[in-house]
């Protein structure tokens, strides 16, 4: 019956008629991902290398933390799509970070920027900004992240890398930043919003107890690098995707789990045993 719906291609109202369209795509981008195996050259903080790359292995992608200036021009190219996460920044790491986002605009490969604690001190800031004006393909951030770099100046209320908003409050701030950028925009949060500044897709899957497991938005970024790099055109689509995957991943790990360090292991098993029927059943993403 669902997929009789879908064949109509008329827009279904409400978040029952919205998870039958997005549902099977969801499914879609993952079985995409395990097909293709792309690889993800991630340049990300030390607190993320092992679950972002253990978040990659186990969605089927083919993770590589490759960030030395003197490999960028060679490895870069090879890549499908990259993932650039500001979380552990010091200044020698950032000529390599935007040597990789030039090489992947002119290789015309997907990257996305994780703008950690954007607003935490001046310096990050710049440099996120920086990052931003090489235009990603995708900025994932939760509500201080986005709220900062919409703004332009650092948060005298930050509290570095946790969020002190919720994503709800910075849905305006992320289409506007979207429209100015051009970049598609994901807040992360009880709800994910992804906006390419016209449309708002919202994502509503995950477990509250995924804040509680340090750089969950780290992989679930690099995660978003990875879907978006098997369907590049459709940014949007596969962002949604990707956070809503990653959701559903957290519910089912959420049975199995006795608190943060268990449901980080069982995250990464859910992940990798999903099946259709699972997905289809679970995938919640509607459009505001
Ligand atoms: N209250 C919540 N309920 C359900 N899911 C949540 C909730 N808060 C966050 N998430 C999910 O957790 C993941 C990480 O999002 P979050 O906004 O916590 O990222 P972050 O602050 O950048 O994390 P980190 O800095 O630790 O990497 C996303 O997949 C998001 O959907
Ligand atoms: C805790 C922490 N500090 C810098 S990066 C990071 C990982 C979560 O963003
Ligand atoms: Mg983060």
């Amino acid at each position: 019956m669902a997929e009789d719906k879908i064949k109509t291609n008329e827009p279904q109202k409400g978040i029952e008629g919205s998870i039958l369209q997005w549902a099977p795509q969801a499914w879609a981008h993952l079985e995409l991902v395990r097909s293709k195996s792309p690889l993800i050259q991630c340049i990300t903080n030390f607190v993320s290398m092992d679950f972002m790359a253990n978040t990659l292995l186990s969605a089927g992608a083919s993770p590589a933390m490759i960030h030395s200036v003197d490999e960028i021009p060679e490895f870069t190219p090879k890549a499908l799509g990259v993932c650039i996460n500001m979380g552990t920044l010091t200044p020698d790491w950032l000529p390599g970070m935007k040597l990789a986002a030039e090489v992947a605009n002119q290789c015309k490969k997907p990257w996305v920027l994780d703008p950690v604690a954007a607003g935490g001190t001046s310096f990050r800031l710049k440099a996120c900004l920086e990052m931003m004006d090489l235009r990603p393909s995708v900025v994932r951030g939760n509500g201080s992240e986005i709220l900062a770099l919409f703004k332009g100046s650092v948060d005298s209320n930050s509290k570095g890398v946790d969020s002190v908003y919720g994503s709800g409050d910075a849905v305006e701030a992320a289409k506007s930043l979207a429209q100015q950028s051009g970049s598609v925009v994901a807040v992360s949060g009880a709800v994910d919003f992804i906006t390419d500044g016209d449309r708002v897709v919202c994502v509503h899957n995950g477990v509250p107890m995924l804040q509680k497991i340090t750089a969950s938005g780290c992989s679930v970024t690099a995660l978003i690098a990875a879907f978006v790099a098997v369907d590049p055109s459709n940014a949007v689509e596969a962002t949604a995707s990707a956070l809503a995957i990653f959701g559903v991943a957290s519910e089912i790990g959420m049975d199995m789990a006795r608190g943060p360090a268990s449901l980080r292991t069982s995250l990464i098993d859910s992940l990798y045993g999903l099946d259709k029927a699972t997905a289809l059943g679970r995938v919640r993403i509607s459009c505001l």
